[in-house]
């Protein structure tokens, strides 16, 4: 199929390469018995599959070397027990499937193994991923979780949650495609944070075939597929040129006439550090720390160990502002510790028990937090803020303030605008608190009960609707009255167009992962604030987002 197929750009540049599937969570192969006399074709295909199995994963030690070539060894080791192949041909020889009886024989191995004291239970993980391997090639699925490549590749999903990305080798992944997600949603945030173009909500995404070349341009959405050389030539002449541009620009953001306008990073632990600092971040607007504990093993990180990462994060920028966000766990981000598991107990996560409310309900991991969090900042010039996710209205502000008081933290406390009450009694929650800050994905997604993490809703995520841009002046007005901040740390304030619109609507800084950075500082220092908030009234009224964006984008260019 040659084609040029149209999702939404959620991270700047182009990306040339093939692609590759994320597998889907391995299934249960179904419990299907099989004649007597298959019996001996299926005990040939399993003996096939777990040889297979075992050559790759020492082709693939081969390759690596190291401490990575002793555990792909010995887990070719446990595709090659004799043992286990016993089981599986005596379960096939009684009516099984291969992949059936794979399945079942690595079930009660693993049992085996998982009482056996704690070393061996510690190989449970490697046993898992064996016969995952085993499982998936025998039903002929790619192997769940991110793909096995050597090469560089296209990685190409449904969508990405925060836990199957975890293990992504950044070096690897050229870009990001998938079907669902919209702006806002894990895959965008993701593909930002590692500064690889992105497009997302591509209906049709994943019946792209596995090793199939095509050109992904993160700004128009745009995906090509088999792209000929001299689209191939065009795409990465455009993306030069976009470079260039940006290369100009450099220093703390302001607009033209010298209104200034903080530009900070958004990340997700020290790792996204050296990224922020060299793409010039004045600071961390938003740092999620969730992502410590979704790594944490099943339990709240200790007080120690937050101390330490949060150190790190704090002493990379001196004089510098670093906003912290306390854990945001539920909805997209569940953990076990913490929030409702099943969908019986909470059928609507996203309207459940998340963010602050999850905290207020377990006091002790709040306040080990903001312990840890006052111990980080101790003797450093840092100018630390803390604030909470998913404040509704003053009472909860009044609740994370009071948390932090009683925690001895002497940083700034302040709440985000992501629920619409909290935008619209903004002075109300400014009595508690000493700053805002805007999560305009969540914020967007509970103005208009549009699932982020659903691509058929992306047209009611896009940060330009209206309605949207209202409840952000809203905000920003309640600010500007009470003499305080109010930035915005949502993906909205990534979109270089907006960001300028936003600043026009009276926001004071912006917070974005580092890739967008130099594009809209960029785009602040072609404009006067003026301009700004011509553009934000003019996008203000429009009724639809893409007018708004047309319009903010002819007050901007002069036309
Ligand atoms: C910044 C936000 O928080 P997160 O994306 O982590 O939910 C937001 O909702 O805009
Ligand atoms: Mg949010």
């Amino acid at each position: 199929m040659d084609a040029k197929l149209q999702g939404v750009g959620v991270s700047h540049g182009v990306a040339i390469g093939e692609v590759r599937h994320m597998g889907t969570a391995l299934l249960e192969p179904p419990a299907r018995r099989i004649a007597p006399g298959e019996a001996p074709r299926e005990q040939a295909r399993a003996r096939q599959a777990a040889e297979a199995v075992a050559a790759d994963l020492v082709a693939r030690g081969n390759l690596a070397g190291g401490e990575a070539q002793a555990v792909l060894e010995a887990q070719s080791l446990m595709a090659r027990d004799p043992e286990l192949m016993a089981d599986i041909e005596r379960r096939i020889a009684v009516g099984s499937t291969a992949e059936r009886a794979a399945y079942d024989a690595f079930a009660a191995y693993r049992a085996l193994l998982a009482g056996a004291g704690d070393y061996l239970a510690g190989r449970v993980a490697d046993l898992d991923d064996v016969r995952n391997r085993m499982v998936a090639r025998l039903l002929g699925v790619p192997m769940p979780g991110v793909p096995d490549s050597d090469e560089p590749f296209v990685l190409l999903a449904r969508d990405l949650a925060p836990a199957d990305t975890a293990l992504l080798d950044p070096s690897l992944v050229l870009g990001f495609v998938t079907e669902e997600g919209g702006p806002t949603s894990h895959s965008a945030i993701l593909a930002r944070a590692l500064g690889v173009p992105a497009v997302v909500a591509l209906p049709g995404a994943v019946e792209l075939p596995e090793g199939t070349l095509v050109a992904v341009d993160g700004s128009s959405g745009e995906v090509v597929v088999n792209p000929d050389a001299a689209e191939r030539a065009e795409l990465a002449r455009a993306a030069e040129e976009r470079r260039a541009a940006l290369a100009a620009a450099a220093g703390p953001g302001a607009t033209s006439d010298g209104h200034k306008i903080p530009l900070l990073a958004n990340i997700g632990g020290p790792a996204d550090v050296p990224a922020a600092l060299e793409a010039g971040a004045e600071g961390v607007g938003l740092f999620r720390t969730e992502f410590l504990f979704l790594e944490s093993d099943g339990r709240p990180p200790s007080e120690d160990m937050q101390a330490e990462v949060y150190r790190q994060v704090l002493q990379a920028f001196p004089e510098g502002r670093v906003v912290v966000r306390v854990l945001d766990a539920g909805a997209d981000k569940p953990l076990a510790f913490l929030t409702p598991a099943t969908p019986a107990e909470e059928p609507n996560p996203a309207l459940g028990v998340r963010g602050l409310r999850a905290l207020l309900d377990h006091p002790g991991v709040l306040l080990t937090q903001l312990r840890a969090l006052a111990r980080a900042a101790e003797g450093l010039p840092v100018y630390l803020e803390v604030m909470a996710p998913m404040v509704a209205d003053r009472a909860d502000a009044r609740a994370f303030a009071d948390a932090c008081r009683e925690a001895g933290l002497r940083a700034r406390a302040g709440a985000m605008v992501e629920i619409p009450s909290a935008a619209l009694r903004a002075r109300a929650v400014l009595q508690e608190v000493e700053f805002l800050s805007l999560g305009t994905n969540d914020l967007a997604q509970y103005a208009f009960a549009a699932d982020r993490q659903v691509g058929a809703v992306s047209r009611l995520q896009d940060p330009w609707q209206p309605a949207l841009l209202d409840l952000v002046a809203l905000a920003a007005e309640a600010a500007k009255a009470e003499g305080k901040s109010c930035g915005v740390c949502g993906e909205a304030a990534a979109d270089p167009l907006l960001a300028c619109v936003l600043t026009g609507l009276g926001v004071t800084s912006l917070s974005m992962a580092a890739s967008a950075l130099p594009y809209v500082r960029a785009a602040l220092a072609r404009h006067t604030l003026a301009q700004c908030e011509r553009a934000a009234a003019a996008a203000r009224a429009a009724e639809e987002a893409e007018e708004a964006r047309a319009a903010a984008h002819s007050v901007l260019s002069g036309e």
